[in-house]
């Protein structure tokens, strides 16, 4: 059968560029064929991490609507633009959106991906399929993460347990056995990010650089391992919401003033790159903990987090019989999951999730924008 050729677009927690690809996808395959980021605007990301983190008036999130679409709507024209594709050869686009808010708990559980899809399809002139998370939480599911249906998809089933770790501004793993696992297991880079960002006015630790120049703050380490997202069971995902600012503000806080760690010492003034190593850290520790519950052979990485050297190293060191790898395109399997979404949507298939996400069944995902 012949395959069918998609764009997939994902801007995802870390808020650092709109990723767009075209791919062309059958039954049994998803194939990369071009791929280009687009730029955050900073004001833009401004708003939504104050959308986030502060009180906001529906005026304002319509607004933050609308840019983001005309954003995602952009980035696939350039895509079509640079590598000149003929628009009539496009099935669809898949978009995710742009998460806001993300509570799979409580007694009102609801996701929120921002990037009117009515735009994207007005302003490209092709089909677009978004909105794939609230049918599962619709149905009893988490609404995260689906990076675990894909990986099984490209990897398939296997013999030796392989994991795959996905580290972007939330970091989550997908076990490949029998049976499909897979959940968040707390911060990627966004903690990172946003600590750089504050000290050094840079997006991200190249290469985790700076974290090498300082040494862990185990108070402080010890102190975040504490929040009770660690020790939850499965199925579970989290976002900005929780893992943010304030977050670690508290934990910082916690231990400037508690001073006091589980050797009873006291502890040593913090310093800025200190901080930066301990938040790498809590990323290596809080993934490579979960990694080894289920024993596997292998960890492929992938995500922005897999070109961080200096985690990767940290990372294996935690798990010295793991072998530890960088997966094929991994900064693209994102995008290259949302184009299979809307693949999977017009298709009319299910996507295999309720292991993952808890949903009590499996669901057609995503509504269709003509
Ligand atoms: N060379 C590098 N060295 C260190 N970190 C890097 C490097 N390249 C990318 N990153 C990190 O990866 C991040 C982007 O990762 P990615 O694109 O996977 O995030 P995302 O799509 O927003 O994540 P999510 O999976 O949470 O939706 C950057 O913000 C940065 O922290
Ligand atoms: C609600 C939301 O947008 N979650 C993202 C985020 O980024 C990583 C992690 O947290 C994962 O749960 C998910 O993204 C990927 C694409 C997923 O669904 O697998």
């Amino acid at each position: 059968m012949k395959k069918e050729r998609y764009i997939g677009i994902m801007s995802g927690t870390s808020l650092d560029g709109v990723d767009v690809v075209l791919c062309a996808i059958d039954k049994s395959s998803c194939d990369l064929l071009a791929s280009y980021e687009h730029p955050f605007p900073e004001t833009l990301k401004e708003e939504i991490l104050h959308a986030i983190t502060s009180t906001v008036t529906l005026k304002q999130i319509g607004e933050l609507d609308h840019k983001l679409g005309e954003l995602f709507a952009e980035a696939v024209n350039l895509l079509i633009d640079k590598e000149d594709i003929d628009r009539k050869s496009i099935t669809a686009i898949g978009s995710h959106g742009q998460t806001l808010w993300h509570q799979p708990e409580g007694e009102h559980p609801f996701s929120m991906q921002l990037g009117d899809p009515n735009i994207i399809a007005a302003r490209t002139g092709l089909k677009v399929v978004a909105d794939f998370r609230r049918k599962d939480m619709a149905l009893g599911g988490s609404g995260a993460p689906f990076a675990p249906a894909f990986h099984r998809f490209l990897l398939g089933k296997n013999d030796v347990p392989l994991c795959v770790g996905n580290i972007g501004g939330i970091a989550n793993i997908t076990l490949l056995g029998e049976e499909l696992i897979g959940y968040d297991t707390g911060p990627g880079n966004m903690l990172m990010d946003m600590w750089i960002k504050k000290h050094k006015s840079v997006g991200y630790d190249k290469d985790g650089r700076w974290a090498r120049e300082g040494k862990i703050v185990y108070p402080l380490l010890e102190s975040m391992m504490e929040d009770a997202y660690f020790g939850m069971a499965h199925p579970k995902s989290t976002g900005r919401e929780k893992f943010n600012e304030k977050w670690l503000e508290d934990a910082l806080r916690g231990t400037s003033t508690g001073s006091v760690n589980t050797q009873g010492t006291v502890a040593e003034p913090v310093e800025a790159e200190d901080v930066q190593r301990t938040l790498l850290e809590l990323t290596a520790l809080s993934l490579s903990n979960e990694v080894l519950k289920f024993n596997p052979d292998m960890l492929l990485l992938c995500g922005g987090g897999a070109k961080n050297g200096f985690l990767v190293e940290r990372i294996a060191a935690l798990m010295p019989n793991v072998q530890v790898g960088v997966m094929e395109q991994a900064d693209s399997l994102e995008a290259m999951m949302m184009a299979w979404l809307a693949y999977k949507r017009l298709h009319n298939e299910h996507v295999d999730l309720k292991e993952v996400t808890g949903a009590f069944q499996n669901s057609i995902l995503g509504g269709v924008y003509l």
